[in-house]
Order: C-alpha cells, then sequence, then structure tokens
C-alpha cells in the first residue's frame, strides 16, 4: 500500500505593501482579517480558523507595532519567526499574509520606529487608560492607530481577535463603534495549553520552572469563575487564595492586577453587579509579564 499523499496546502501570497495588498484584493466575497505580531501558535490557528467560517479570503497580518512598545518594553526582543509563521497561515488556509516593515506603517515617524510625536494617534478614552492602559502608557492608542490602518488597508468584512487580550478586544469594539466602522468584531475564545497556562508569543521567554509558576494565573482564575455564586468580593478572594497579592505574591511572580471588571466597559464592578464581567490578571513571571483573563456571569 503506498502512503496516502498529503493534502497540497494552499500557500498565502505574501504582501509587503499597502499596493501588494491592494493588487491582492479579490473582485468579490467576505474578508476576514485576522491580526497578529506572528510568532503563531494554536491561539492564532483558531482565529485564522474562525476567520475562515465567516468569510471567503482570508487576511492574517504579522506585525511587530513598535507604537504599542514602551521605551523599556521587549520590541526588539519579541519573538519573529516569519517562516514559521507562514506554515502555519498556510495550514490554516489563509489567504493572504500582509507583513509590512515599520517604514511602510509609519513613513514619517522620524528614525523608522521611535519618534512617533508627528504621527496622527487614535484616542482609546478612558478604558484605554485603566489596567493594562494605566501599566503600559500608550499602549492602547498604539493598538488602536494600528488596527485601524490595517482595517483602512485591508477593509474586511470580519475582524478576529483573541479573547485573550479582553481589554484589547473591548477597546477595539469600542473604536469600531464609536468611529463607525463598517466590521464585524469577532471573538475567539482562549486557547489553553493541557495544563490551563494561556498560550502567548511570551511564553517562549519562561525558563521550565519559570513557566510552572505561571501556572498560578490561570489557576487563580479559574479558583475565582468557581467561586461566580459568592459575588464579587468572594471571587476575588477565591484568585487572591491563590495568586497572592501584593506583597503576599509568591515570587517569581509579581502582580500589576488582579480586578473583576465589566466586560464592556473594564470599570471594575461591585457588590449588586449582574451581567457579564471577566476576572483579569496581569502578573510579571521572572522578567515576563503575562496577562489573562477568565469570562463569567454574575
Ligand atoms: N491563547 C490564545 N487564544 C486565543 N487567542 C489568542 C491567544 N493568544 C493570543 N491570541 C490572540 O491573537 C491575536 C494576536 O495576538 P499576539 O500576536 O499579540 O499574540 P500573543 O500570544 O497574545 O502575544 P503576546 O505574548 O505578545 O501577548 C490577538 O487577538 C490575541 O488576543
Ligand atoms: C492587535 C495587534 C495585532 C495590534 O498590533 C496586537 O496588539 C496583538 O497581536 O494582539
Ligand atoms: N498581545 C497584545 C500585544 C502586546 O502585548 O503588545
Amino acid at each position: 500500500m503506498t502512503e496516502p499523499t498529503a493534502l497540497p496546502r494552499r500557500t498565502p501570497v505574501v504582501a509587503r505593501t499597502p499596493e501588494e495588498l491592494a493588487a491582492l484584493r479579490p473582485g468579490s466575497g467576505r474578508i476576514a482579517l485576522v491580526p497578529t505580531m506572528g510568532a503563531l501558535h494554536s491561539g492564532h490557528r483558531s482565529l485564522i480558523s474562525a476567520a475562515r467560517e465567516h468569510a471567503d479570503s482570508v487576511v492574517v497580518s504579522v506585525f511587530v507595532n513598535p507604537l504599542q512598545f514602551g521605551p523599556n518594553e521587549d520590541y526588539e526582543r519579541y519573538p519573529r519567526t516569519f517562516e514559521a509563521d507562514l506554515e502555519v497561515c498556510a495550514q490554516e488556509g489563509a489567504d493572504v499574509v500582509f507583513a509590512p516593515s515599520a517604514d511602510v506603517m509609519y513613513p514619517d515617524a522620524a528614525d523608522g520606529v521611535k519618534d512617533f510625536g508627528q504621527v496622527v494617534t487614535v484616542n482609546p478614552g478612558a478604558m484605554g487608560e485603566v489596567l493594562e492602559g494605566e501599566f503600559r502608557p500608550g499602549f492602547f492608542q498604539g493598538v488602536l492607530t494600528l488596527v485601524n490602518k490595517l482595517f483602512n488597508l485591508v477593509r474586511p468584512d470580519v475582524a478576529v481577535f483573541g479573547q485573550k487580550d479582553a481589554q484589547q478586544l473591548a477597546v477595539v469594539r469600542r473604536m469600531v463603534r464609536d468611529l463607525c466602522l463598517p466590521i464585524t468584531v469577532l471573538a475567539g475564545p482562549t486557547v489553553r495549553d493541557e495544563d490551563g497556562l494561556a498560550v502567548s508569543s511570551r511564553n517562549v521567554y519562561l525558563s521550565a520552572q519559570e513557566r510552572r509558576s505561571a501556572l498560578a494565573l490561570s489557576r487563580a482564575l479559574f479558583a475565582g469563575a468557581a467561586a461566580v455564586g459568592s459575588g464579587p468580593d468572594g471571587i476575588l478572594a477565591a484568585a487572591r487564595s491563590v495568586l497572592g497579592d501584593g506583597s503576599r505574591a509568591r515570587p517569581p511572580v509579581s502582580v500589576d492586577y488582579l480586578a473583576l471588571v465589566d466586560t464592556r466597559t473594564f470599570a471594575e464592578v461591585g457588590d449588586g453587579f449582574t451581567g457579564d464581567a471577566v476576572l483579569v490578571v496581569a502578573a510579571w513571571v521572572g522578567e515576563t509579564r503575562l496577562i489573562d483573563n477568565v469570562p463569567m456571569t454574575l
């Protein structure tokens, strides 16, 4: 018996510039966009696969956006694995990979990546100032500016974002609403490793010991979710009992925030709140900053 021949995979076409992207625009059919920073993993795969279900053609953008990184963050070090990313896109059936350079996306930034003083940007509003926005000043301004540019270049009908970056998802939805963008935003559930750790490109920074310590994040969130019947205080207490908090956090884990917030506004919820909420956490594990969350209904 002969070995079955592997099905031919469609290799996506790579566009490096807006002009190349425009030339690839299909004449008809729905377009879905999956924005990423590359270093693609199973979480991204699930988003590309969801995108395929909602559109005739799928564009994956791969761009490490300098505008959303703070001066002391990991822009330079961020994993860049373009050839492997192309393979993932081929396996998941993406049609186009848009992978511009920083110069292409920000031609007027004085030194290409660092001076954005002259660039017109998108203001994320109050939701962009709290939690991730507080710990990463300018982060959501950078994200929304880039996402808005991608929306204008790709002109998708649908854009797919991960629930793992819950505040980013909420801020993007708010931009779409407030700026009247004709785009449907879809969310893909958080993909986790078997032990519960949310898959993330930054997990490659973790040593084996740190990876074990990082499980405190998802375990704390699951403990909080299991206490949903006991209201906001009970949920937070259950999560804190696993994760610790402030000076009680267990090294090498150091917590930036643990909060229960309204899914749509990201305002902290208090006693008596009913509706959709999300328990969010951001913590350092050694030198690596991770975020995670679990949605719940109170
Ligand atoms: N585990 C996951 N499950 C589902 N979606 C995910 C997951 N991780 C990331 N995503 C989504 O993939 C999209 C691109 O994210 P990004 O490329 O920054 O990956 P990341 O793994 O979150 O990277 P980082 O480690 O930098 O946070 C975002 O919409 C993000 O929410
Ligand atoms: C949405 C995004 C691609 C914008 O750079 C990025 O923040 C990400 O990968 O989540
Ligand atoms: N996953 C969100 C992109 C960032 O952390 O910069």
